[in-house]
């Protein structure tokens, strides 16, 4: 995607040296355009844990690079199982990062250590490749689904899409999961209008998607986390659309906390529930969502603080509640399959299900 009119990815390798990492800092957004230059692995990883790089695809990518990294230093059998094992164990909840470091480990597990550091660059490129174009595809089958709403609306009616965190191009290596449809309903000239919910604590609403959706000129606006409800029970949301950072075979979903309550409101007002992903984010070896998706606990600093920027230009973080206040911080939540009204995958949509998902992807079934 563009900024300004410069085409970026999210990550990627330096042209000149053809071996360092290049990524946005996305705790600078959208203050500052920060362009961070990775060389080792410690410094991956660290871009992972404090999220200078989030979001489901696009941490499995980084990671991947990662590896890559670490190679340079050390090819040998021990420390890249090492390294991968702690690359993976950055993050708990999206399944991509282990999809990606398992992915990497099937190429390089069998080769000499002299050829493991170009392998590993191939393979993170091909992984990073592979993403761009299924979220692209995401987009092609979403758009279906806002055109045919669209088509209900008549000429002049604008389709209102509610979406919770940042599910777009940021998050993943191009694109996006849940923004791809609304990026290219705007560019197929369809009036879109997009409610961002704020997503606190972390605000990834309220500063990433905000930023993308505006950087693309598509109309948008931020709602409270606890708007959501009201909006759709006066009929001002047409469908929501959501990315997730892991899918159970049964259809069960894992993304940012409070994606569930949304899911609840919408099935209450009969607001269709869309949830956009690759098939990275599938993990085929579980079922029962709330009972064996592990929920990332993450500092209470996140919820009792929040960070902006001050009218003279300083990025700042404040407290928000009083000292001895206790803060728990659950990142993600899951949502059942039986709230969710369908899936928009690379291959096409499907329900929610166990038979929904095995009639896209039959090999895994
Ligand atoms: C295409 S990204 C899908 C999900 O990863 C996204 O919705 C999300 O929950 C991200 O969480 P984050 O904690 O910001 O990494």
């Amino acid at each position: 995607m563009k900024i300004g009119n410069v085409p970026y990815r999210s990550v990627w390798v330096d042209q000149q040296d053809g071996w360092s990492v290049h990524i946005f800092d996305q705790t600078r957004l959208p203050w500052e355009l920060d362009i961070l230059r990775l060389t080792e692995r410690d410094q991956v990883a660290r871009a992972i844990v404090t999220m200078q790089v989030r979001g489901a695809p696009l941490i499995g990518a980084v990671a991947a690079y990662g590896l890559a990294l670490a190679l340079r230093a050390d090819a040998g059998d021990a420390a890249m199982e090492r390294d991968a094992a702690l690359l993976a164990g950055t993050r708990p909840t999206a399944i991509n990062l282990r999809w990606a470091i398992e992915r990497m480990l099937a190429r390089l597990r069998p080769l000499p250590a002299a050829e493991r550091v170009a392998a590993a660059y191939d393979e993170a490129g091909w992984i990073c490749d592979e993403d761009a174009a299924q979220n692209e595809a995401i987009g092609r089958h979403g758009l279906r689904l806002i055109q045919e709403i669209a088509a209900r609306r008549g000429a002049d009616g604008v389709v209102n899409i509610l979406t919770h965190c940042n599910a777009g191009w940021i998050a993943t290596v191009d694109w996006g999961t849940a923004l791809a449809p609304i990026y290219m309903a705007h560019d197929a000239g369809l009036k879109v209008h997009v409610w961002v919910d704020e997503t606190r604590p972390r605000n990834q609403g309220a500063s990433l998607t905000a930023w993308e959706l505006g950087s693309h000129g598509v109309p948008h606006t931020v709602v409270a986390d606890n708007a959501g409800g009201h909006l759709m029970q006066h009929g001002m949301v047409d469908m929501v659309i959501v990315g997730t950072d892991r899918v159970t075979r049964s259809g069960d979903v894992a993304n940012k906390i409070g994606t569930y309550l949304k899911a609840l409101a919408a099935h209450d007002n009969d607001v269709p529930f869309w949830v956009a992903l690759p098939s990275t984010t599938i993990d085929w070896r579980v079922q029962d969502g709330l009972a064996e998706i592990p929920i990332e606990e993450r500092g209470g600093a996140e919820v009792t603080t929040i960070t902006g920027r001050t009218a003279d230009g300083r990025i700042e973080t404040v407290q928000l509640t009083p000292p001895g206040s206790g803060a728990a911080n659950p990142a993600f939540d899951v949502t059942p399959a039986r709230l969710v009204t369908g899936l928009i995958t690379e291959r096409g949509c499907c329900d929610a299900s166990q038979d929904g998902l095995a009639g896209l992807f039959p090999e895994q079934a």
